[in-house]
């Protein structure tokens, strides 16, 4: 018997639109993973060859990009932020949207060109460094994992970048969305050695991906 492949799905928001999308492929999980109180982190399928893990959003590129997992959904946010030369994402799942936003105290202007430098809150802080220095301001990142909209209140930082999806967040706590970063939806990651290596069954997976988000498109 071959290894397993291993396929993974963050735990997530992004979980409830992927298992309608895998289910489509002709993955379904086994009875376990949909039973709260349990504990188990790997699951079987009905496809004896394909196993599930269910990590966090950011751990699915970790386990992919190693080849712990051979495949994985996740955030485009989270590829760009990891820009791990291992990972292949070439299936746009169209799902998970949401946008990478810089956002500030909603009665200050947005950062201008006069300036150099900039204290940022944000969980991306290598996407968030790239896009200003891009633009010739070098960008201090204070890592957040959560609850970035309190850090200009409390003078943690001028600005933070974060997702929004439908800026209730941001208004809730008197910030506007200045510009966006990225348009953000969840992509099919593959591990590229695994593409070559399992090409009896890896390359048809992707393709079974393809196929079915171009179905629900059309
Ligand atoms: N409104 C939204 N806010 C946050 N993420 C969103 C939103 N809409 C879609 N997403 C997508 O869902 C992914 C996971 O977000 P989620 O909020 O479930 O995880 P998290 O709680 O931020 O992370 P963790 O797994 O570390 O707890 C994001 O990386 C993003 O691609
Ligand atoms: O524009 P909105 O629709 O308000 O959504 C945006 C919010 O959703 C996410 O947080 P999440 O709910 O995942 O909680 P977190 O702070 O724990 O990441 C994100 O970090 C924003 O805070």
């Amino acid at each position: 018997m071959p290894e397993p492949i291993i396929f993974a799905i963050p735990k997530g928001r992004i979980l409830d639109e992927a298992l309608p999308l895998l289910a489509r492929v002709g993955i379904e999980p086994a009875a376990d993973f949909f039973n709260k109180s349990s504990r188990a982190l790997v699951f079987a399928t009905n496809q004896p060859h394909i196993s599930l893990i269910r990590v966090r959003a950011f751990d699915v590129a970790t386990f992919v990009a190693h080849g712990a997992a051979q495949l994985g959904i996740v955030g485009s946010d989270v590829v760009d932020e990891f820009d791990y030369s291992e990972l292949y994402a070439p299936v746009d799942l169209g799902i998970g949207h949401c946008r990478l936003s810089l956002a500030g105290p909603a009665d200050t202007p947005p950062p201008g060109l006069g300036e150099s430098h900039i204290r940022v809150a944000t969980k991306y802080p290598a996407t968030t460094r790239r896009w200003f220095a891009a633009q010739g301001i070098q960008a201090e990142c204070i890592k957040l994992n959560g609850a970035m909209e309190i850090a200009p209140k409390l003078g943690l930082a001028s600005h933070i970048v974060d997702l929004v999806s439908t800026g209730r967040t941001l208004v809730e706590n008197a910030l506007a969305e200045q510009k966006i970063i990225s348009d953000v939806s969840a992509r099919l990651i593959v591990n590229r050695a695994a593409f070559k290596l399992r090409s009896a069954e890896v390359p048809a997976l992707v393709e079974r991906f393809r196929q079915a988000v171009g179905d629900a498109a059309a």
